[in-house]
């Protein structure tokens, strides 16, 4: 019985001595793999490079680095996401420290190598436990680690947005464009324009969520997903939540958890929002007055997509989240170069002219250097500079550097479509560059990459050609101007911070470049009126 015991006592410590060798046999090649990290700035003893990172204009700061220790640098950060969206934020506010690695990949050659040809374990998120796991129930697809639901959810998302599915919203995008372009007309204000954009823009994504169209942004619905948006950002400003810091607090009695209160209310409420809208859509199919729309398109196959109502009353909400404020930024970004740039107005105006009547999405063929204009505004100051960050599911080397599993990864767009290489002269605003380039002909950085990539890259582009064309045609876009009736010409490089970036406010005129142009906006708005 003795012997037994001793037996049993030598291979308890046998089976803990392999373990525990094993375990620091790991960490000794994990410290050995981690100093082949891709180079980046000096990391101080103790602490991580939080003080090397500003709030805001992160990118300009990783770009200057990509210049100094190449296409992709490492450098550590607490595990909560520095996205900036809080401008007043400093980095004594941040409250966590654990050695996150963050990499930055600054050319279009090693995002394509990794995010892309290596998205098998490119393509999760940094895990956001309050943003997603608590107010979303991990039902928003943007902040889903990459796994069974998230496929789930991106077919549901590429099957109601791919190329040929966004063709059928054309018609509605056309009608609120109509009203759009009515609207500038009669602004007054010289900031006026940018509701109108807005609104123009609210109502095209809830024609392909929902194929409900807005008449004006003090519509309930609107204001509800407003709320909604704001508090989002509110819940992942970094450092916001303890237990971002501290996950372990997640094992306190659920009671406790003083972190879930508020969000918790917050979900309950956009559930009943959501779950509403989808219901509403339910009830028009069955009165066979429902209109072509994501909801239509997924409610006829939900079997198919293996998606609960609840996941699909979600899915349908990521149009808005991920639709309006990058479509909006992008067309303030056409206005502030054309303003800036009036021979490329000219020279687009010339070729839109040539097509003899109102432009539409019929004549997009006929029009290469709109196209390219287009292409242009998304490169010359691009409205995501920093993507959404993704996360690496396991360990990985690129080009002799180590690359950890968890480790966070930027892809730093402002630097790939300001790279002097691929866009000398990158300030100036040419879009000749892409009729030049065949190389470029499938340019979409600022949609982003791989198994992430932008689902609705298709319908934005719809809504700025529309939106771009017909500006074009109709107006003579001109700087605004200031209270004491003075000529404001805008700064081209005044932008706001954050996940999505746009051109600081400034005032904008719209001159009918025809004697006819009034009354065919007219006639033209009366059509389409909801
Ligand atoms: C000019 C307009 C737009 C730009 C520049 C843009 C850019 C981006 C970028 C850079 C990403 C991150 C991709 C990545 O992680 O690598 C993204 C993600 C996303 N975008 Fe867009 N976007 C635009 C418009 C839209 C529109 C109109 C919609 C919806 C109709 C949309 C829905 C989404 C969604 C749902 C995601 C998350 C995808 C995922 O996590 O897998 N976006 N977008």
């Amino acid at each position: 019985m003795a012997s037994t015991d001793s037996i049993v006592s030598w291979l308890a410590v046998g089976a803990f001595s392999f373990l525990a060798l094993h375990i620091s046999l790991e960490k000794i090649q994990a410290v050995f793999r981690r100093r082949n990290l891709p180079p980046g700035p000096p990391r101080r003893l103790l602490r991580d490079n939080r003080a090397d990172v500003p709030v805001s204009h992160f990118w300009k700061t990783f770009a200057s680095w990509h210049k100094r220790y190449g296409p992709v640098v490492s450098f550590y950060l607490g595990q909560t996401l520095v996205i900036g969206e809080d401008s007043s934020l400093k980095p004594s506010d941040y409250v966590k420290f654990d050695n996150t690695i963050i990499e930055v990949l600054g050319t279009a050659e090693a995002a394509h190598d990794l995010l892309d040809k290596r998205g098998e374990f490119y393509s999760g998120r940094p895990r956001q436990i309050v943003g997603h796991e608590i107010l979303s129930g991990g039902m928003r697809g943007i902040g889903m680690s990459y796994g069974p639901r998230y496929r789930r959810w991106k077919s549901f998302m590429q099957a109601g947005l791919n190329n040929t599915a966004v063709l059928k919203y054309r018609p509605l995008q056309s009608l609120e464009c109509s009203l759009l372009i009515r609207d500038l007309l009669n602004s007054k204000a010289p900031l006026e324009y940018k509701a109108h954009i807005r609104r123009f823009v609210v109502s095209v994504i809830f024609c392909v969520g929902y194929g409900r169209r807005v008449k004006d942004l003090s519509d309930p619905v609107v204001v509800k997903n407003m709320e909604i948006g704001e508090y989002f950002i509110k819940v992942h400003v970094p450092g916001k939540f303890l237990v971002e810091s501290w996950p372990s607090l997640l094992y306190l009695p659920r009671f406790l958890q003083w972190f879930r209160w508020e969000p918790e209310r917050h979900r309950k409420l956009d559930t009943e929002l959501y779950m509403s809208l989808m219901n509403d859509v339910k009830r028009q199919i069955a009165e066979n007055t429902a209109q072509p729309s994501m909801a239509v398109h997924s409610l006829a196959k939900q079997e198919e997509f293996g998606l609960s109502d609840e996941e699909i009353a979600y899915a349908l909400s990521a149009p808005w989240a991920g639709g309006v404020g990058t479509t909006v930024a992008a067309i303030e970004v056409f206005l502030l170069a054309m303003i800036l740039f009036p021979a490329v107005q000219k020279k687009a105006q010339a070729e839109i002219d040539a097509v003899g009547r109102t432009p539409g999405f019929e004549d997009y063929e006929v029009l290469p250097y709109v196209q390219a204009l287009i292409k242009e505004v998304t490169r010359w100051r691009c409205i995501a500079p920093t993507g959404v960050p993704h996360s690496t599911s396991q360990d990985d080397v690129y080009q002799g550097m180590f690359i950890p599993k968890g480790a966070t990864v930027y892809a730093n767009i402002y630097a790939m479509t300001t790279d002097p290489e691929q866009f000398p002269d990158g300030d100036e605003f040419r879009p000749e560059r892409f009729l030049d380039n065949p190389q470029l002909r499938n340019y979409s950085i600022p949609f982003g990459f791989g198994r992430r990539l932008c689902p609705g890259q298709h319908v934005a582009l719809q809504t700025l050609f529309i939106s771009i064309v017909r500006i074009l045609w109709a107006f003579e876009i001109l700087p605004g101007v200031d209270d004491k009736g003075e000529v404001v010409i805008p700064s081209p490089d005044s932008f706001t911070s954050g996940l999505v970036v746009g051109p600081t406010p400034f005032p904008c005129r719209f001159e009918p470049r025809h004697s006819t142009t009034v009354e065919i906006v007219h006639n033209e708005a009366e059509g389409a009126e909801i």
